[in-house]
């Protein structure tokens, strides 16, 4: 593994360029900077770095296109994608043009020089941009938000479309495990065959190996003509196995058969089908405690269990709920429903809420709130009338209150007491006061990584060091842990 190398740090942000130029620098390698597209060709020629780091949006164009072609003419050069547009789109691009590692802005530097030495220390695969892949519809992607926790999703989504490795989708119900599945389904090299879920919760124990392994005519009372099951359905396609964890023992030991043979015989059957089948498997449950308690087979969990992706709930990505809050009122209104926007108050009450439901628990309540309210616009008052309000915390209820009545006290008092001296700065002695608490309490969320809070605060990084200065702020003591 080389220790060092040539790095090109492509991005319009000179903050960017300085902050990630020295982090890598004050590791030993040699880093050159460029603010466009057509910076960034002329140094590839000249300059030959090992790794690319490159933003998405230049002022010249989009930094994603011309990427493929650089890895086609530079096929030991490691790209590295920086992307403050974090969708499940820019993830897949990245992955797609044969990008090393895709890195959603604001990223963490430590992610990013660690980033770079895994580069310098092995290939990029390189075959993310294969064929089959071109023109995938990723426009309307199904899955909305941008926190941190669903880019870690996206990111893992990207990876797994180009292969078939079996996927554990895990969460609380109502997260989108469904979703994620449909997703890996529709955007990978299976989708034009067939998605075919089974929830094995919503099905009696007794018929679930006739439903997912197909039975012979006469096999069971009832059984008046040979039935193909899910494994047949799904023939070339992708199996969803929802609520996995709610699977009885004995179809469990079946399921490891087939998983293992790659053939299904039916119930009642003696000819094995051969099949040929993506696997994604979904829980709420937690399966190492049934595998302890003796109702999940460890063997089968280690087979399903290659890729896990998490889903966090949404009580925990609280920044994606008025962005999805927002999707469903347009998806209802583009259903013909009536339109409806958000007012500030409201906003802040969803953020509030914890959400026991999840996505699906918000869904419905915009369903509805499109139906029944009468306003077009949805205020916090018409949301606690459908909120059970006794559990929302008194202190969550509309945080933005609380703050506004404080600037009017400290305004009015301060107005009390100096209405008559002409020289007052009341705009900045209000500015001295709160603002030196937001940054402490940004950097202190951040861990002290300024580009993170800077992207937090929507502000330049350079405008933060210098406001941190100003403040006497030191962003070292204001790391969690120091
Ligand atoms: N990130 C998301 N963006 C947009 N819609 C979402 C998202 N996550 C979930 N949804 C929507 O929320 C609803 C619930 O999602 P889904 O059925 O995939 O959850 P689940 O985790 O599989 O739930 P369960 O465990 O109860 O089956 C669906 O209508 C889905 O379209």
């Amino acid at each position: 593994m080389r220790a060092t190398g040539a790095i090109l740090v492509v991005d319009d942000d000179p903050a960017i360029c300085v902050v990630v130029g020295e982090a890598l620098r004050r590791q030993g390698h040699k880093v050159k900077t460029a603010a466009s597209i057509r910076e960034r060709s002329a140094l590839i020629d000249s300059f030959t770095p090992d790794v690319l780091i490159t933003d998405v949006m230049l002022p010249d164009g989009d930094g994603l296109d011309g990427v493929a072609d650089i890895l086609d003419r530079n096929p030991d050069l490691n790209v590295i994608i920086l992307s403050a547009q974090n969708t499940l789109n820019t993830a897949i691009r990245a992955t797609e043009k044969g990008a090393f590692e895709y890195l959603p802005k604001p990223f963490d530097l430590n992610e990013l020089t660690r980033a770079v030495s895994d580069a310098l220390g092995t290939r990029a695969p390189a075959d993310g941009a294969e064929e089959g892949h071109g023109g995938l519809p990723h426009d309307g992607l199904p899955l909305v938000g941008r926190s941190p926790a669903m880019q870690e999703v996206y990111r893992t989504i990207a990876r797994v479309l180009s292969n078939d490795l079996s996927i554990l989708v895990l969460g609380e119900s109502g997260t989108g495990k469904e979703l994620v599945a449909e997703a890996i389904h529709s955007l990978g090299q299976r989708r034009t065959k067939p998605f075919i879920a089974i929830n094995m919760a919503a099905i009696p124990r007794e018929l679930i190996e006739a439903e997912l392994f197909g039975y012979e005519k006469g096999a069971f009372t009832g059984a008046q003509v040979r039935t193909a099951g899910k494994f047949e359905q799904a023939q070339g396609g992708t199996l969803f196995l929802d609520e996995i964890g709610d699977m009885p023992m004995e179809a469990q030991t079946r399921l490891l058969r087939v998983l293992q043979s790659g053939e299904v015989t039916t119930v009642g059957g003696s000819k094995p089908v051969r099949v040929n089948v993506r696997i994604i498997a979904a829980t709420n449950k937690h399966l190492p405690q049934l595998i302890e308690e003796g109702r999940f087979r460890q063997d089968l969990y280690y087979r399903l269990n290659v890729v896990p992706i998490a889903l966090p709930p949404l009580r925990e990505r609280r920044e994606d709920v008025i962005l999805l809050a927002r999707h469903f009122l347009e998806r209802a209104a583009q259903d013909g429903l009536p339109r409806k926007a958000l007012a500030e108050d409201a906003a802040q009450l969803l953020m509030a809420w914890h959400w026991p439901g999840n996505v699906r628990e918000l869904q419905n309540m915009m369903q509805r709130l499109s139906v029944l309210s009468r306003e077009n616009v949805i205020t916090a008052e018409m949301l606690r009338h459908m909120l059970p309000i006794e559990h929302v915390p008194a202190d969550h209820a509309a945080p933005a209150d609380h703050l506004i009545h404080a600037v009017r006290d400290w305004a009015k008092r301060q107005l009390g007491i100096g209405i008559s001296q002409p020289q007052r700065a009341l705009h900045d002695d209000l500015l001295a006061v709160i603002e030196p608490v937001l940054l402490e309490e940004v950097l202190s969320s951040v861990d002290g990584n300024q580009i993170r809070a800077a992207g937090l605060l929507g502000i330049n990084r350079n405008t933060l060091r210098k406001k941190l200065t100003d403040y006497g702020l030191d962003p070292l003591q204001l790391r969690l842990g120091d």
